[in-house]
């Protein structure tokens, strides 16, 4: 069947489950059922929305969130028929999650997309394999950096910092979501000047590394600008897509002039996936949509370091980022105040192909971003060939600087 099966948490003063779920496949779809006449509703069974489940988890007590007020807490599980909206996020979004996200304690955790309305979507571009073969590296998980205290110097100053965090073995280097196009460091001259450093570092060293330029003004300029980048030779965009909509996005994957990979930053999205209670769930939101809409890579806060999201969540992102589908694979990038110290447990939780990703941590270190880099890569070797960080620090003066500042946290067995 064409559908789109959305799953819902709710919680529900009024105790009857059953009555909410037809109440919002109803509600959502061809609105009163029963009152029509038989002729009419016989016409409207197409588009009807099908309740497929409902279960209930437990009812609590929430005293202290809501003056005492019982609510029964369960799962909804609802058919919407495609015939009803056009097969875009938009549409889909405002049928599955429209006027319901206003109304009550209701959190979409996930949605189902059938093979024909999937096929309406464009998935990564160049997806984790394409990825891989732009620098060159196919046995570990890759590591990135990120520019930091870019805001109001020059391109220089760019320049320097972006050497520095190359020649420390980082495989790409992003800008902060903060930085925008400014007089400073315009756009188009930062892609020119990241592309002079990294060639440069390329003769001296053999070290291949990818710049990611964040793509920022009017969404209606985003397009131009994307094109100017890929001509100007950009090898990634990063793209805070939550500050635009799930749909910018799939429009710049779609274009074909635009032959960039692009990196998602979950800026703003935690406003629609922080509460228990309402919004996406994270794996949705930052997995599967993400995924579908044509992001290579997806950012979002590790279970670990200083933005720490719920460690099923995210596990939850990763899954949706690298399942098996009929799309290519966005990698997954746990992010935020992650240290070498943190390689072990991020290894262990996201795998092979996950890209770790420090901003403070690289250039934090006693050595600067050289140091920063080779700590890192250090850390991700010796957990790769099994060997304990503090065993590995022995041998490798920048991580043992990195532990010594930051700590280690080992697998717990
Ligand atoms: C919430 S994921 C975003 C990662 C990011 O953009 C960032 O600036 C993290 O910097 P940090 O110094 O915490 O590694
Ligand atoms: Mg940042």
């Amino acid at each position: 069947m064409s559908e789109v099966i959305a799953t819902y948490l709710v919680h529900d003063a009024k105790g009857d489950l059953h009555k909410k779920a037809e109440g919002i496949a109803l509600g959502l779809t061809v609105g009163s059922w029963t009152d029509l006449p038989l002729l009419e509703q016989e016409q409207l069974k197409a588009h009807k929305g099908r309740v497929l489940e409902v279960s209930q988890l437990e009812s609590c007590d929430k005293t202290n969130q809501f003056l005492g007020k019982n609510v029964t807490k369960g799962i909804i599980k609802i058919a919407y028929p495609s015939i009803n909206y056009s097969h875009d996020l938009p549409a889909i979004l405002t049928t599955v999650f429209g006027k319901l996200s206003l109304d009550g304690e209701v959190k979409l955790l996930d949605l189902e997309f059938s093979e024909d309305v999937k096929a309406s979507f464009p998935g990564p571009k160049f997806g984790v394999q394409g990825i891989r073969e732009l620098v060159g590296v196919y046995d570990r998980p890759l590591l990135m950096s990120i520019f930091k205290g870019v805001i109001g110097r020059d391109l220089q100053y760019l320049k320097d910092q972006l050497r520095q965090q190359v020649l420390g073995g980082v495989d790409l280097v992003k800008d902060d979501e903060i930085l925008f196009d400014n007089p400073l460091t315009p756009f188009g001259e930062r892609i020119l000047a990241g592309k002079e450093v990294l060639n440069q570092v390329f003769q001296e060293t053999g070290h291949k590394a990818l710049y990611a330029v964040n793509l920022s003004g009017k969404t209606f300029d985003l397009k131009d600008k994307a094109k100017k980048a890929s001509e100007l030779g950009a090898n990634v965009l990063l793209f805070n897509v939550f500050a635009y909509g799930l749909d910018v996005l799939q429009s710049l994957a779609e274009d074909p002039d635009i032959n960039v990979p692009i990196m998602a930053h979950p800026a703003v999205s935690g406003a629609s996936t922080a509460s228990s209670l309402y919004g996406f769930s994270s794996s949705l939101l930052l997995g599967k949509l993400l995924r579908k809409s044509g992001a290579d890579f997806s950012l979002f806060p590790s279970p670990y370091g200083s933005v720490a999201l719920d460690r099923k969540e995210a596990l939850g992102i990763a899954e949706n980022c690298l399942k098996k589908e009929s799309f290519k694979q966005s990698f997954p990038v746990p992010s935020a105040g992650i240290h070498p110290g943190l390689v072990p447990l991020l290894m262990n939780d996201f795998g092979k192909d996950s890209i770790i990703n420090a901003g403070g941590g690289v250039h934090g270190h006693p050595n600067g971003a050289i140091g920063g880099g080779q700590a890192f890569r250090s850390a991700i070797d010796a957990t790769l060939a099994g060997t304990s960080l503090t065993e590995a620090a022995n041998v490798h003066e920048d991580l043992k600087l990195a532990i010594d500042l930051w700590g280690v946290k080992e697998v717990s067995k």
